[in-house]
């Protein structure tokens, strides 16, 4: 019997051309693509948030701990979707490069797949912080931030398949306490999501943020149109101005 490193040589080896592509829009090329512009936005820097994508019937996951913005297509790791919540077994990985765990937001990630989003972002901004500190935590589970009013808005969702908010809507974003460990997180996610069923988004205290889209170019442009409002509403709230008009 082979050992485990054989194993994983062999899945690895087998499956390479799972993330060679010559294709920029490739998501073992996007991913290594998104988290450099990411890292110069300052939602990636020193290894936390993430992001991946899926493609198909595959899932494309980042390496856990690592320098996102360094990353390269030969370190993505691939799943079959559908697939296991908690893919801690390596033979649920169709490609898994050697010496690398996946990221830790794995279990995250697939909750939005599971909610039909095509990317998931993960991204510890400061604004989104900040944002999670200024919303009482007196409010539990009810903990939402909310703007209006904000031409901004415009950028995202109202709901899947109701088309993009107004200006005179007011946009809402679960708020759900942070965990020790990023995995633990799902649960909140999970209940977040089915209590606000509209929501592409989900705020993690003193964390970040968990953004989705239905594909790559609505979860980025969802996720910049959210940063530009927790940015905004920090800076409101320094000048006393109200979030809600
Ligand atoms: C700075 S460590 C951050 C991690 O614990 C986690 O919050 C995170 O966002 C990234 O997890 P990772 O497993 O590296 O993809
Ligand atoms: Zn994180």
């Amino acid at each position: 019997m082979a050992s485990t490193e054989e194993q994983a040589v062999a899945v690895t080896t087998n499956n390479d051309h799972l993330v060679q592509s010559e294709d920029p829009e490739h998501p073992a090329n996007l991913i290594p693509e998104l988290c450099r512009k990411f890292y110069n936005w300052g939602w990636v820097t020193g290894t936390g948030g993430g992001t991946s994508i899926r493609h198909g019937d595959h899932i494309f996951i980042a390496p856990s701990g690592v320098q996102k913005e360094l990353m390269k297509s030969e370190n993505i790791f691939v799943l079959q979707w559908p697939t296991k919540k908690y893919p801690a077994e390596e033979r649920n990985y169709i490609r898994r490069p050697l010496k690398l765990n996946p990221s830790a937001c794995t279990p995250l990630f697939l909750t939005a797949f599971e909610n039909g989003a095509g990317c998931c972002i993960h991204t510890h901004s400061q604004w989104a912080v900040l944002v999670t500190l200024l919303v009482e935590r007196e409010k539990g589970p009810d903990a939402c931030f909310e703007i209006s009013t904000i031409e901004q808005i415009k950028g995202i969702p109202r709901g899947k398949g109701k088309g993009m908010l107004g200006y005179y809507d007011t946009l809402s974003i679960p708020i759900i306490e942070n965990t020790a460990f990023e995995e633990d997180l799902t649960s909140g996610l999970e209940a977040a999501m089915k209590k606000y069923p509209d929501t592409y988004a989900v705020l993690v205290r003193r964390h970040g943020i968990y953004v989705w889209g239905d594909n790559v170019a609505k979860a980025k442009t969802q996720c910049e149109s959210l940063d530009y409002l927790f940015q905004l509403a920090v800076e409101m709230h320094k000048l006393g101005l109200p979030w809600v008009k």
